[in-house]
C-alpha cells in the first residue's frame, strides 16, 4: 500500500490521535492571493462550531404531495437554498438501508484491507483515498476523513467486478443502489424542468444518456477535537445534481445561507438533494449551487453516501436558451464543454476558488 500522510496512519495507531498535520491554522487562511480576485468569505479556517446555527435546517419536501405543489416547493428550495431534504422519495427502503450498512461494514474492515484499494490517482475508477487543503503558505492540512469512490451509473452495469470484494455483498448492493438513485434523478429531471418553466421532458431528454454518476462514501471517524479539523472543506459540487444519504441522527453537513453556516440535521429515511455548478449555469443563476462543508464529531463516526451526477466531458453547458428568452434576461454565462469547467475546477482544487465566475460573460 502506498504510504500517505492521510488517515491510514491515524488508524494504524492504537487510538485515533489528532496529528498536527490535521490541525487547521488558528486564524484561518483566506487564500486571497492578490493577483486574482478570489475574495471569498469562505476560507480554510477552523469550523468555529459554536457559531453554527443549531436546529435550523433546509426545506424538507415530501415527494408524495400533489405534483403541482411538488414542482413549486422544489423550485423555491432551489432558488433559496440549492439544497433540500426529501422524504417518501421512492428509493426502495431495503436498498437504502443495505447500502448504509454495507458502507459502514467497509469502513470497519482493517486498514490493510481498505488499503488494497488505496490510490492517490483521482482517475482511478475505484479507489480509497483521503484529502487535504493547501494553505496560502503552501502548507498542507489533511482532512479528517477517508473515502471510497467509484463510478456508478451506467458504468456499474458492466463493471461491478471492479468494486471492492470485501464486504462480499458490497458489489451487488452498490449496483442496486445506483439503479435506485438513477430512477430518482430521472424523476427529478421532470420536476426541475417544470420548475424552470421548460417542457417537462427537457432535462431528461438532454441528460439521460449524457451524464455519469460518481459515487463517494465519505467516512468521518470520531475526532478528538472537531473544532480544529474539517471533514470536507467548503466547496460547491461541480456537477448537475447530487443525492446524499447520511447516517441517521448524526449531524456534520453544513451549508452557507446569508453568510452563516447552518447545520443540516439528518431526518430518518431522508435523502438530501443539492444542485451543482452546472445546474446554476443552466438555470442562468436562478437555481443555486450552494457552498457546503462537512465537520466532525467528537464521539461518533459519520458516514455519507454521495452520488454526483455530472455531464459527460463533451456535453456543452450554458444557460438554457428558452429561459433567457422567456424571462427576457441576458445570459449570464457563456457556453462551454463540461471538460473545460472540469479542468478549471480541479486545477487549483486544494485552494478556495469561485470557479463559476470564470465562465461569466461579463465578469
Ligand atoms: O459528508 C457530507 O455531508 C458532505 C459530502 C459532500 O459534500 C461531497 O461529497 O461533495
Ligand atoms: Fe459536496
Amino acid at each position: 500500500m502506498e504510504k500517505t500522510t492521510s488517515f491510514e496512519f491515524a488508524f494504524n495507531s492504537s487510538s485515533i490521535s489528532l496529528f498536527p498535520n490535521f490541525i487547521l491554522p488558528e486564524d484561518g487562511d483566506d487564500n486571497i492571493d492578490g493577483k486574482e480576485e478570489r475574495t471569498t468569505t469562505i476560507a480554510y479556517a477552523r469550523p468555529n462550531l459554536s457559531k453554527v446555527m443549531p436546529l435550523t435546517t433546509i426545506p424538507t419536501i415530501d415527494m408524495s404531495i400533489d405534483h403541482d405543489s411538488l414542482v413549486s416547493v422544489i423550485a423555491k428550495a432551489c432558488e433559496d437554498f440549492g439544497f433540500f431534504q426529501i422524504i417518501n422519495h421512492g428509493v426502495e427502503p431495503d436498498v437504502y438501508k443495505k447500502m448504509m450498512d454495507v458502507s459502514m461494514a467497509f469502513f470497519r474492515l482493517p486498514c490493510e484491507e481498505r488499503g488494497k484499494l488505496y490510490s492517490s490517482n483521482p482517475h482511478e475508477v475505484v479507489r480509497v483515498g483521503s484529502g487535504y487543503v493547501e494553505l496560502q503558505n503552501k502548507e498542507r492540512v489533511n482532512l479528517w476523513m477517508e473515502r471510497l469512490s467509484h463510478l456508478a451509473h451506467p458504468f456499474l452495469k458492466d463493471n461491478a467486478h471492479l468494486l471492492p470484494q470485501n464486504p462480499p455483498e458490497y458489489r451487488e448492493i452498490a449496483v442496486e443502489y445506483a439503479k435506485e438513485i438513477a430512477d430518482l434523478v430521472d424523476r427529478l429531471w421532470g420536476l426541475l424542468s417544470e420548475g424552470l418553466g421548460v417542457e417537462p421532458n427537457y432535462l431528461r431528454k438532454r441528460f439521460e444518456n449524457n451524464v455519469i454518476f460518481h459515487q463517494i462514501v465519505n467516512f468521518y471517524p470520531p475526532c478528538p477535537d472537531p473544532e480544529l479539523t474539517l471533514g470536507l472543506p467548503p466547496h460547491t459540487d461541480i456537477g448537475l445534481i447530487t443525492v446524499l444519504q447520511q447516517v441517521e441522527g448524526v449531524s456534520g453537513l453544513q451549508i452557507v445561507k446569508d453568510g452563516e453556516w447552518l447545520s443540516v440535521d439528518p431526518l430518518p429515511d431522508a435523502l438530501i438533494i443539492n444542485l451543482g455548478d452546472q445546474f446554476e449555469v443552466l438555470s442562468n443563476g436562478r437555481f443555486k449551487s450552494q457552498d457546503h462543508r462537512a465537520v466532525n464529531n467528537a464521539k461518533v463516526q459519520r458516514l455519507s453516501i454521495v452520488t454526483h451526477c455530472k455531464p459527460k466531458m463533451d456535453v456543452v453547458i450554458g444557460p438554457i436558451d428558452e429561459l433567457a428568452i422567456n424571462a427576457e434576461q441576458t445570459p449570464l454565462y457563456r457556453h462551454y464543454p463540461f471538460e473545460e469547467y472540469n479542468t478549471q475546477y480541479y486545477k487549483d482544487f486544494k485552494v478556495v476558488r469561485k470557479v463559476k465566475e470564470l465562465f461569466l460573460l461579463n465578469p
